[in-house]
């Protein structure tokens, strides 16, 4: 049990340490926290502090001593890059959760954030997907290397919180897009590689895409805008030791997903599919009762924050961060 957490609002002066501030999620809740007047954020680029490498980490911990902490950074990529790369998603995965999580408690950082992903979950788990279907089947095969590092993650908060009190939380997302997501076409998730697919057809004038799969899988879509709202108010309203999922409560086929992204774009050919790609799981659709009975759902509608990632894809163009 924890020492008597009570809910209340973040400290606006207290350093926060925002692990993977560059990536999708982590700059999301920097722009929260800076829109709700944190002054002191702290963030580090993979080149300047390399979270695998245990030492540094610590240094830089007790460098700056953070309050709270907010755990965003990953290995992270599609179906395919967590199948073709099941070594560096465990390993990687792994080595920065706990060199993090264990700098962070030698600090005594008062409140820490743990983000994991809905792949945790067994591959056929009864839909809506509840927090307590955790660890009661098999993992999907594409991604269970990574699964079984986040898994490893939620447990490491639930024994520091036994064994040293601290209200630590973990998080599970749903599949995420928006600004300053990957649009690598081989590393990325599907939301971002079917805007640059569709956005390129368009452009380009062609007759026809192939998007990857049957087209048949059902997946739930959050914009991160939403995500970092989420946690923040996961950080300053729930205390438990059970994984809160986080997502919309409602899905579509990746084919329906896909027919959004062409009507985004306005491309008007035809989309086929190359089942020589894997479909991984068959259904991933969060429960996200207890997110709601903590006071949070979500606002942003799919067809509009698509098309504002549509729009912010075209801004940026060629500029792009694109994780292999
Ligand atoms: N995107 C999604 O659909 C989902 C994401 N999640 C989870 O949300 C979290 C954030 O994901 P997302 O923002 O999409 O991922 P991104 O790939 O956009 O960002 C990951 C961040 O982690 C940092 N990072 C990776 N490796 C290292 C390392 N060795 N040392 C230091 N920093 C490192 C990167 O830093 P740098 O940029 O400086 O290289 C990057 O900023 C992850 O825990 C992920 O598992 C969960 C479910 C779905
Ligand atoms: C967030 C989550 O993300 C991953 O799980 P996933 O949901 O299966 O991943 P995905 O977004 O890559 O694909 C979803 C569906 O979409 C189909 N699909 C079609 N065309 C493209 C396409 O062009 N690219 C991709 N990537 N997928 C495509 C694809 O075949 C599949 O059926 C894991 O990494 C997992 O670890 C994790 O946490």
């Amino acid at each position: 049990m924890t020492d008597g957490f009570t809910p209340q609002p973040l400290d606006r002066e207290a350093t926060t340490y925002i692990a993977g501030h560059r990536g999708m999620v982590g700059s999301a809740i920097w722009r929260a926290m800076e829109g709700r007047g944190h002054r002191s954020l702290v963030g580090a680029a993979s080149s300047d502090l390399d979270l695998t490498d245990r030492g540094a980490v610590f240094d830089f911990m007790a460098q700056h001593k953070p309050r709270y902490v907010v755990l965003a950074a990953a290995k992270v990529g599609g179906i395919l890059a967590n199948n073709t790369y099941p070594h560096d998603f465990l390993s990687k995965n792994l080595q920065i959760q706990v060199n993090v999580m264990d700098a962070a408690l030698e600090q005594g950082v008062e409140r820490l954030l743990f983000l994991g992903s809905s792949c945790i979950y067994p591959k056929l788990a009864e839909q809506p997907i509840h927090e307590d279907s955790l660890l009661t089947g098999h993992l999907e095969p594409t991604n269970d290397a990574y699964a079984i590092a986040k898994i490893a993650g939620i447990l490491q908060v639930q024994a520091t919180r036994r064994q040293h009190g601290l209200p630590w939380i973990s998080a599970m997302p749903t599949n995420l897009y928006g600004p300053g997501d990957n649009f690598s076409p081989t590393g990325s998730h599907v939301l971002p590689a079917l805007i640059r697919r569709y956005d390129e057809a368009q452009r380009d004038e062609l007759d026809s895409v192939t998007n990857w799969g049957s087209g048949t899988p059902r997946r739930e879509f959050l914009h991160v805008d939403d995500m970092a709202d989420a946690c923040l108010h996961l950080l300053e309203h729930y205390d438990g030791p059970q994984q809160v999922n986080v997502g919309t409560g409602k899905d579509a086929t990746i084919a329906e997903i896909a027919g959004l992204v062409a009507e985004a774009t306005g491309f008007q050919g035809e989309t086929h599919w190359d089942t020589s790609k894997p479909d991984g799981t068959p259904q991933k659709l969060l429960d996200v009762s207890k997110l709601a009975e903590a006071g949070w759902t979500s606002r942003i509608g799919l067809r509009e924050g698509l098309a504002a990632t549509v729009e912010w894809y075209r801004e940026h163009g060629d500029s792009l961060r694109e994780v292999g």
